[in-house]
């Protein structure tokens, strides 16, 4: 659905974007995770061409994302915390202003369901709601004309947590239904580890990873092994144990290589002193938490 080659953005000196290289598929919910100042945001607004790119390829929908127009609006559902809505209008305005752009592809019976489930005031100007209330306007200015291509950059922020879970339980139930293709960026790794069937993790300007989560998730291990006395951890390690560190008796990592079938074996071998091993799988928050860690201590 979204091909994304060699994107490079500069702001004057500083290099945002080094060469990014993503793929969004169709149908699936792709999450789109990174530290502060990854490139998340800049990534999003240059792959829909709201930002100007330096160089790369950039297609959406097949079509070169400095092309889009009208008929592909018309797929595309886009929503940020910083996206302008003409905050002098009420949502049912608001309704009525973006409906005649849509054409047959608005849903009313849509819009009506989710006004109600959104709770939005109907007389206040989007000026003089809450920032919450303002994302959920957004998103239903974004969702009502059932665009097969949701790009939503961090959704959740000011949603109280009663109306992330509705919202996302929604989502899911859509996508599933129409076979919608999710592109979310989001710091709510619990929220979107839910329904996310694929994850990709920029830092620093790159796309470290792009891989389904089963694959993620089946492939990292947190391990502590225990010894009977104290211990130190060797000069050289495999590349893909993460943030090994001793406390005294034990050595705990995170392996990224983890193997069902020759790990548990591989431990001993290279700690001969190990008497116990524990193996954890880890949630996504956890693999994140552990890469974004190990990012920081190879830029340190
Ligand atoms: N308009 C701009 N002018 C100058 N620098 C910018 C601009 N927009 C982004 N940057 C810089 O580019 C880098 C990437 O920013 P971006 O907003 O894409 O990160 P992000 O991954 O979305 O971060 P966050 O998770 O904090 O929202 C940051 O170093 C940021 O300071």
């Amino acid at each position: 659905m979204i091909t994304i080659r060699n994107l490079r953005k500069r702001f004057r000196s500083h290099e945002a974007l080094r060469g990014v290289n993503l793929d969004i598929p169709e149908g699936k919910v792709t999450a789109f995770l990174g530290p502060n100042g990854a490139g998340k945001t800049t990534t999003i607004k240059c792959a829909l061409n709201f930002m100007e790119r330096d160089e790369g390829d950039v297609s959406v929908m097949g079509c070169d994302a400095r092309k889009l127009a009208k008929p592909e609006w018309q797929r595309i559902g886009y929503v940020s915390e910083n996206r302008r809505l003409p905050e002098w209008l009420t949502v049912p305005k608001l309704m009525d202003y973006l409906r005649p752009m849509y054409g047959s592809r608005w849903d009313r019976d849509f819009e009506k369901t989710m006004i109600r489930d959104f709770q939005l005031p109907l007389k206040t100007r989007l000026s003089a709601m809450s920032r919450g209330q303002r994302m959920k306007a957004a998103l239903l200015a974004a969702l009502a004309y059932r665009p097969q291509l949701v790009v939503l950059d961090e959704p959740f922020s000011g949603l109280d947590p009663l109306v992330r879970d509705e919202f996302l339980s929604g989502l899911l139930e859509m996508t599933e239904a129409e076979g919608w293709t999710v592109w979310i960026s989001s710091h709510d790794i619990e929220e979107v580890e839910r329904f996310a069937d694929r994850v990709a993790i920029i830092d620093d300007g790159r796309v470290d990873l792009q891989e389904e989560v089963d694959s993620l998730q089946g492939r990292f291990r947190n391990v502590e092994l225990w010894f009977d006395g104290e211990t130190a951890l060797p000069d050289e390690l495999p590349s893909c144990w993460l943030n090994a560190k001793t406390t005294g008796r034990t050595i705990t990592f995170s392996d990224a290589g983890y193997d069902e079938s020759s790990s548990r074996d591989l431990y001993p071998r290279i700690f001969p002193g190990c008497r116990r091993q524990e193996v954890d799988r880890m949630t996504l928050r956890e693999v994140f938490v552990a890469l974004a860690r190990s990012y920081r201590s190879r830029t340190a």
